[in-house]
């Protein structure tokens, strides 16, 4: 579903590598940690996937798309296929709930009773039902994390990139949004996402891949966090799931299901964590020149020409 072949990227002539010959293969269904330091090129991995950045050298495929040979009209829709979450969740803060994520549908075009039965659905399936006419400020941050999942997911993407999803988050409310992520995941919808969280990547035990001054250091199945034993697969190789002896353990799935009282605990952290990491809303609807980007990309917009007005009021 994504795959690096030998890539590397330099951002300026003369700068260290932000990634140096990465190789990594990621299978359609996968849910994978990308870990490392601050600086390790772990967010320039998402944005190469992303083609928001260009490689130097290698290539990068995404759903069997050579992102080199990809026309620029044709970016729109490979980012329509990957849904982004943030760590600052990046919420329209005007809206409410429901037209946070029901504008992820707009922008694309899609018919209003389309919207009308799919916005419920996916609110519910992110446990924010009866919450649809909040806006943002009146959300824990777990909840609002929530929202940005649900508008990330709302238009079913193959791929989910999440960049320090839970960077905000207490512990237990980063444990429910795990489970979130976990659940999309277990709809087939591959899973990439970066993060410095230790306790996270230690109690979800997937495949983790770790970066170190843009290398990949690290490829392991069924991992923990600050593991170095590793086996590094070549592209085009699935990593070994059951070979003890190359360095892999054998595959144990842990199940992340609700178990009520951790629920219970969830939400009371997360009425207890209340944040507002939402920016101010935009005075314009988007352009009508944006229909047919991807929703993240007229969020973007949009937030980017709040701020550009929010400047100008403020010189
Ligand atoms: N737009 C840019 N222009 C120049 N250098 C950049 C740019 N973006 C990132 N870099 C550099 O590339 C390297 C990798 O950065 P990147 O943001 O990918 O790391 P990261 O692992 O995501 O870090 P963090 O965990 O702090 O977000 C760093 O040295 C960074 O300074």
């Amino acid at each position: 579903m994504i795959r690096f072949e030998n890539v590397s990227k330099v951002y300026a002539r003369g700068a260290r590598p932000a990634l140096d010959d990465v190789s990594v293969d990621v299978s359609r269904g996968e849910f994978v940690f990308l870990v490392g330091a601050s600086g390790s090129g772990k967010s320039t991995f998402l944005r190469l996937v992303l083609r928001e950045e260009r490689p130097t050298g290698g290539k990068v495929y995404v759903a069997g798309r050579d992102l080199s040979r990809l026309s620029s009209w044709k970016v729109p829709s490979l980012r329509r296929s990957i849904g982004v979450v943030f760590q600052d969740f990046r919420l329209l803060p005007g809206k409410t709930v429901h037209e946070n994520v029901a504008f992820a549908l707009q922008v694309i075009g899609k018919p209003r009773h389309t919207i009308r039965t799919t916005v419920p659905e996916v609110l519910e399936m992110v446990g924010l039902d009866g919450k649809e006419k909040r806006l943002p400020h009146e959300l824990s941050g777990g909840e609002q994390q929530r929202v940005a999942i649900a508008r990330a997911f709302v238009n079913r993407p193959q791929i989910l990139l999440a960049d320090e999803p839970t960077g905000n988050l207490d512990p237990t409310t980063s444990l429910g949004i795990m489970r979130l992520l976990d659940r999309i995941n277990r709809t087939g919808t591959t899973v990439v996402m970066a993060t410095h969280d230790d306790e996270i990547v230690n109690e979800m035990r997937k495949r983790v891949v770790e970066l170190s001054t843009g290398s990949v250091v690290r490829d392991e199945v069924d991992a923990v966090y600050g593991e170095r034993e590793s086996i590094l697969p070549q592209v085009g190789q699935t990593p070994v799931l059951d070979a003890p002896g190359r360095g892999a353990r054998a595959v144990q799935r842990v199940q992340v299901t609700p178990e009520p009282a951790d629920l219970e605990a969830e939400r009371a952290a997360e009425a207890a964590a209340a944040r507002t990491a939402t920016v101010q809303e935009p005075e314009r609807e988007p352009a009508p020149e944006t229909r047919g980007s991807s929703a993240d990309e007229v969020v973007q917009q949009v937030l980017r020409e709040h701020e550009r007005v929010r400047a100008g009021r403020e010189a």
